[in-house]
């Protein structure tokens, strides 16, 4: 029986408007790739020779953050039409597909501190994105362990601020502070030169990854948010060709590790929002990577004052609107590989 992708090749339009006519099934393409469905939204793809690299490249884990889900798309789209050949494993996700329909980071809960467990904790708690974070957990566990190679996870993502770096990547924690400079190499491929190393275990995609499959992972932040339709593409032209040649290439050369080449940053403070009241002491234009003085107010809330610790301590990812108990904003001090 043919499968409705081997006439159809949009995997991520039919993925959020049938998805009931992507049965879970497996196809083979005349080159030779062998295409698995695994869900809405979760596709795989095994090259016909054995392969040294297992990749997983997830998008849309926020929903509203268009520009990774594009290219995404692209590169499914024309591995089904067979424009390219995969020579590595490959597990393509598109993450929180309800999102993406409304245009929003999520529709009732943020998918990206639901992984390593966080979707079965808590009072008894179910929604759509806790059940799809712990599907794309199952399809991301049963990859690696089917596979054989190195595993790799890259977690695409775009920032809400304007940043002082474009692009750049946050390294999940590593208990023993072994950070691997050769792992960089890709990213620098991707035009990605600032690196944010995460200070302890978080509920992220990239951390699951990291820390249950020892995968070389990251979330990777592309650009700005900016819905369907208007990103400027050039800006994603490195990214996507590496990603491309990562998937396609037996063994892509990589630029050589350069410290000068990266700006690396360590987390210092992690400042949750715990009161309705809580608000930044910046403008909402303030981008990423902006450095305080040390005594500057960050944020506050009732009974507490968050103000930065050290001169040079730069502020990402603010967000005064999270939820009670998560991050509303990280701070960072320079720091070494
Ligand atoms: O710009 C923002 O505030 C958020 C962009 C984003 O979604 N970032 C990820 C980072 C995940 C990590 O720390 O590894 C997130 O907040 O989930
Ligand atoms: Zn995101």
């Amino acid at each position: 029986m043919t499968h409705i992708l081997q006439s159809n090749t949009d995997f991520l339009a039919l993925s959020r408007q049938q998805p009931d006519c992507l049965t879970p099934g497996q196809f083979t393409l005349s080159n030779g790739t062998v295409v698995s469905v695994i869900a809405a939204g979760i596709i795989q793809f095994e090259p016909a020779a054995t392969a040294t690299e297992d990749v997983v490249l997830s998008c849309g884990v926020h929903g509203n953050e268009t520009a990774p889900i594009e290219i995404c798309d692209e590169l499914v789209q024309r591995i089904l039409r067979g424009e390219l050949t995969v020579c590595q494993r490959v597990l393509v996700i598109f993450g929180n597909l309800a999102a993406m329909d409304i245009g929003q980071r999520f529709v009732e809960e943020n998918m990206n501190r639901l992984f390593s467990g966080e979707h079965s904790r808590g009072p008894g708690l179910i929604n759509d994105e806790r059940r799809r974070a712990q599907r794309l957990e199952q399809a991301v566990a049963e990859f690696f362990q089917q596979g054989q190679g190195q595993r790799h996870h890259y977690d695409l993502h775009t920032a809400i601020k304007p940043s002082q770096h474009e692009k750049f990547a946050v390294y999940p924690y590593r208990p023993h502070d072994d950070y691997n400079t050769e792992s960089l190499r890709f990213l620098a491929a991707c035009d990605v030169h600032a690196i944010l190393l995460s200070n302890g275990p978080t509920t992220t995609f990239s951390y699951y990854s990291a820390d249950t499959f020892d995968a070389i992972a990251f979330t990777v932040e592309l650009g700005k948010v900016r819905p369907f339709g208007e990103n400027d593409m050039s800006r994603f032209a490195a990214a996507k060709d590496a990603i491309t040649r990562l998937v396609c290439e037996p063994q892509p050369n990589w630029p050589s590790y350069r410290a000068e080449d990266f700006s690396i940053y360590k987390v210092n403070q992690v400042i949750l929002r715990q009161q309705e009241d809580f608000r930044l002491g910046f403008g909402d234009d303030v981008p990423n990577f902006t450095a305080f003085q040390q005594g500057d107010v960050l944020a506050e809330e009732s009974g507490a004052l968050y103000t930065a610790q050290q001169d040079g301590e730069a502020i990402v990812f603010p967000n005064a609107k999270v939820a009670l108990g998560q991050r509303a904003v990280l701070t960072l001090l320079p720091a070494e590989l």
